[in-house]
């Protein structure tokens, strides 16, 4: 193992390169080592670790809807990338398009290496020549003070999963996390409407959800007029305010799709601020493709663009909005021209800054997002690409939409939730018309969403939902409350075990197979504990069951 390109050993070192120095210190801490310092100058593509390369490696990709799998490096060859989404695919992508890259941290049996956050840097391995290689990327900025670097740890126990585990924990720590008491259960529009949603079928959902335990109900994409113009309505709908409104009146906390970083070329945003966004060659950089239009990226270190989107959120605060979902979020952080001279990394932590300030303590779902930087910021995060109404046996593991691989993720990933976030696994599919999923495949989505104790919103149009989507939906929501383990993280065969001691419906145990869609539930029976999580004065969470009855 090397450190900066020295043997691996504990003390306090000084490296002065021509470009940069680092001031670093390698301690021993609970099942491993903590490496953490400052640096000055200008220092590119930091080196900070190397080790050799074990042949199974848990990857992980930089945002929500990348896959963390298990990749077999002997066998593996770089993806082709599509250019329209290099971003989504890696912020580094001349890394990705040629080496296997792990982003934020990367596990192999018995040992996890992983930094604590992303605050300027991005952090991220390549294997490179048999090598496990971890790097800084600063993407050029020159830092005329010392910053701090962001902090790596090594960690050991034959137990992976409790490794990571612990590693999300000290993440959450480093990034004082959001972790809600109550997990949200609600509907949301996008999973059968799509882009075709109207404001008729709105209500007749609206009407209908009072029959389902729901407490959001969140429009998704589809009322706005164009990508970036979040306030101004299709014609279709009815105002963005009068929206909140009927919601409200119907008992449901209102929530709203948006895209807050991203702005279209055709968008009144745009066009009255081409100015306002980040730029290649001096001119506007695309950040990706979609609704058949280039989307540009929102230039987060400029201070007129982070006043837009504070009144943009304040204003939706006002109408009643209380449940926000902020979706291709990458795009604040794709690397380019900037008004300021700050990494792309420090850009999309001021837009989420400002968006958290103006929405106060109301619930953040991110989407699309760079996870390690957005820790502290949301409540929830998906962690995984969108489910489909079908299970995509064909769709290949690279984000791309499918029931098979967002529920991979969501196992894959468990550790994550309640400790850098509240971790959505993505909706529910429980219609039993319009969709091609099986019953057991809908009871497979639901029990394992609800064994990792993870938010449950349901997307359906609801009169097609019969008694076994509702009966599905009612025993996914008691299996919530515990506190999940899946126990062979590391398996290549997509057969995992998870067990989840304490919820509502007692000990629990599911063995989901994502290959042959088979599953076997096992309870325990009803628990009379009750779970509560305490954050204490060192910003860990510590979690207790008391005697009593459940909420
Ligand atoms: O269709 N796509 O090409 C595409 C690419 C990437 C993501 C994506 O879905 C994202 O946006 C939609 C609304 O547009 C929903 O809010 C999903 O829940 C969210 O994850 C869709």
């Amino acid at each position: 193992m090397e450190i900066f390109k020295r043997p691996f050993r504990e003390g306090s070192f000084v490296l002065k390169e021509k470009d940069y120095t680092v001031e670093f210190e390698v301690e021993k801490i609970h099942l491993g080592w903590k490496i953490s310092g400052r640096v000055k100058g200008n220092p590119g593509r930091l080196e900070i670790f190397r080790t050799n390369a074990p042949k199974k490696l848990l990857v992980n990709n930089w945002q929500s809807w990348g896959p963390c799998r298990v990749v077999d490096l002997p066998s593996f060859t770089p993806p082709e990338i599509d250019p329209n989404w290099q971003y989504t695919a890696s912020v580094v992508p001349d890394v990705i398009k040629n080496r296997l890259q792990s982003d934020y941290f990367v596990a192999e049996e018995g040992r996890v290496y992983g930094f604590l956050s992303s605050k300027i840097a991005h952090p991220f391995f390549a294997a490179e020549n048999g090598e496990l290689v971890a790097y800084l990327e600063y993407f050029d900025v020159k830092f005329d003070d010392f910053v701090p670097i962001e902090p790596f740890v090594v960690l050991e126990d034959p137990n992976t999963s409790l490794l990571l585990e612990k590693y999300a924990e000290l993440v959450g720590k480093e990034n004082s996390a959001r972790i809600p008491e109550r997990t949200p259960v609600g509907w949301c529009s996008w999973y059968h409407y799509f882009l075709d949603l109207t404001w008729e079928e709105t209500l007749k959902n609206l009407e209908l959800a009072g029959e389902f335990p729901f407490e959001v109900f969140q429009i998704d994409d589809a009322y706005e007029k164009d990508i970036g113009d979040w306030l101004v309505t299709k014609k279709d709908f009815p105002s963005v305010d009068e929206m909140a409104r009927t919601i409200q009146e119907k008992g449901f906390v209102p929530g709203i799709w948006t895209a807050p970083f991203s702005v279209s070329e055709t968008s009144d945003v745009f066009n009255s601020y081409p100015d306002w966004v980040v730029k290649e060659n001096g001119m506007p950089k695309m950040a990706y493709r979609n609704w058949n239009r280039k989307i540009y990226a929102l230039d987060l270190s400029n201070k007129e663009v982070l006043d837009w989107l504070f009144d943009l959120f304040s204003s939706l605060k006002k109408m009643g909005y209380r449940y926000f979902k902020i979706d291709f979020l990458f795009a604040g952080a794709i690397p380019g021209e900037r008004k300021e001279n700050i990494t792309p990394v420090q850009a999309f932590r001021k837009g989420m800054e400002v968006i958290r300030k103006a929405v106060g303590d109301l619930f953040i779902l991110g989407c699309g997002s760079p996870l390690l930087p957005a820790v502290g910021y949301v409540d929830g995060m998906r962690i995984g690409p969108d489910t489909t109404p079908f299970w995509g046996d064909q769709i290949e593991d690279n984000g791309a939409p499918a029931a098979r691989w967002a529920l991979r993720n969501a196992i894959t990933r468990y550790f994550m939730h309640d400790r850098l976030w509240l971790n959505d696994p993505d909706c529910l599919i429980l219609r039993e018309e319009k969709t091609e999923l099986t019953p057991k495949e809908r009871e497979l989505y639901s029990y394992t969403c609800g064994i990792l104790d993870n938010m449950i919103i349901e997307s359906d149009d609801l009169s097609l939902v019969k008694e076994h989507g509702r009966k599905v939906l009612r025993e996914t929501l008691d299996l919530l409350g515990g506190k999940p383990r899946v126990l062979n993280i590391m398996t290549e065969d997509l057969k995992y075990e998870i067990v989840s001691s304490g919820t509502i419906s007692g000990n629990t145990r599911l063995v989901v197979d994502l290959k042959n869609r088979e599953y076997h539930l096992e309870k325990e029976g009803k628990s009379s504990l009750r779970k509560k999580v305490v954050k204490r004065e060192d910003g860990r969470n510590f979690y207790f069951y008391e005697e009593g009855e459940r909420e």
